[in-house]
């Protein structure tokens, strides 16, 4: 059989996007993981898999296979890529669009300039529904139940956590580039408090409103962007009392704007969906 895919990217995360309503696809893990190798499949960080919604008022649902072949509960950039390209394909006319994920509704909106702006919902903080095991831990002294210690090759890291659909642990470094990220981020990822793995942020502040970050992706390794960790670590930061909302988040492929206006208000996140081609491969 021969499935219809769109390339897309968002700030150098990449995708394949797939067309679910007018194709059917029931793909393995080992299928989904062989369609994201770089050398014998098409190649990306995620496959995002577009369908109609069963629920009324949700226009649609949105899967997401990291590249490992796993199904994850969400996706930022991927939920921006998703905006772009049921507009693209004639799929809707709305501006603003209901779609179901994994962990719940989110709503984009396209932007008359073409930028995409995503309500990605309340962050989660309480440690057991990210989910992190803190049982034992003794929080920073100064943030409590905001900064935990995490054993890394017997060293401590302070790590806050969130979940923004999907799990992330996040570090403050003096310097992105030259932080562990390949050494460490796979220890935290699968960091036995971390029942269902997890997402490594490493955020460097700049200013109280511009930071940079690199993350090391639960089921991709490191990205060039990652939507959710961006939400995640300006949480982090707010929480801290290291940033405030709006903050511009530099990542290694581009720009992504995310404004918090704190514990139980939505993350609203801006950044840039592209599409780079369409192809077809055999399955
Ligand atoms: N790249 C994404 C996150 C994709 C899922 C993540 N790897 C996970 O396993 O939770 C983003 O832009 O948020």
């Amino acid at each position: 059989m021969k499935l219809k895919f769109t390339k897309m990217h968002g700030a150098g995360n990449d995708f394949v996007v797939i067309d679910a309503i007018s194709q059917h696809i029931d793909f393995t893990p080992a299928q989904w993981k062989a369609l994201a190798d770089r050398r014998f499949g098409v190649g990306a960080d995620q496959m995002l898999v577009v369908e109609k919604s069963q629920s009324p008022g949700v226009d649609f649902r949105y899967r997401i296979y990291n590249a490992d072949g796993g199904e994850v509960e969400q996706c930022g950039n991927g939920a921006r890529a998703f905006v772009r390209f049921v507009t693209e394909k004639g799929l809707t006319e709305k501006q603003s669009i209901r779609v179901e994920t994994m962990s719940g509704i989110i709503e984009p909106t396209l932007e008359a300039d073409g930028g995409i702006t995503v309500d990605m919902g309340a962050p989660i903080l309480e440690p057991e529904r990210v989910p992190f095991d803190a049982g034992g831990l003794q929080g920073s002294q100064v943030h409590q139940d905001i900064v935990w210690p995490l054993d890394i090759n017997s060293e401590h890291r302070w790590i806050s956590v969130a979940s923004m659909g999907n799990p992330h642990a996040v570090q403050v470094v003096d310097d992105v580039e030259t932080a562990p990220v390949h050494q460490e981020g796979p220890l935290i990822e699968h960091h036995p408090r971390f029942p269902k793995r997890v997402n490594a942020g490493f955020m460097q502040v700049l200013d109280r409103h511009a930071v940079k970050l690199r993350v090391y992706e639960r089921g991709a390794g490191e990205t060039l962007a990652c939507g959710t960790g961006a939400c995640a670590a300006v949480v982090a930061g707010i929480r801290r009392g290291l940033l405030d909302s709006p903050v511009k988040v530099s990542t290694r492929g581009g720009d992504l704007s995310i404004a918090w206006q704190g514990e139980g208000r939505p993350v609203m996140m801006t950044g840039p969906a592209v599409t780079v081609f369409e192809g077809e491969i055999e399955v």
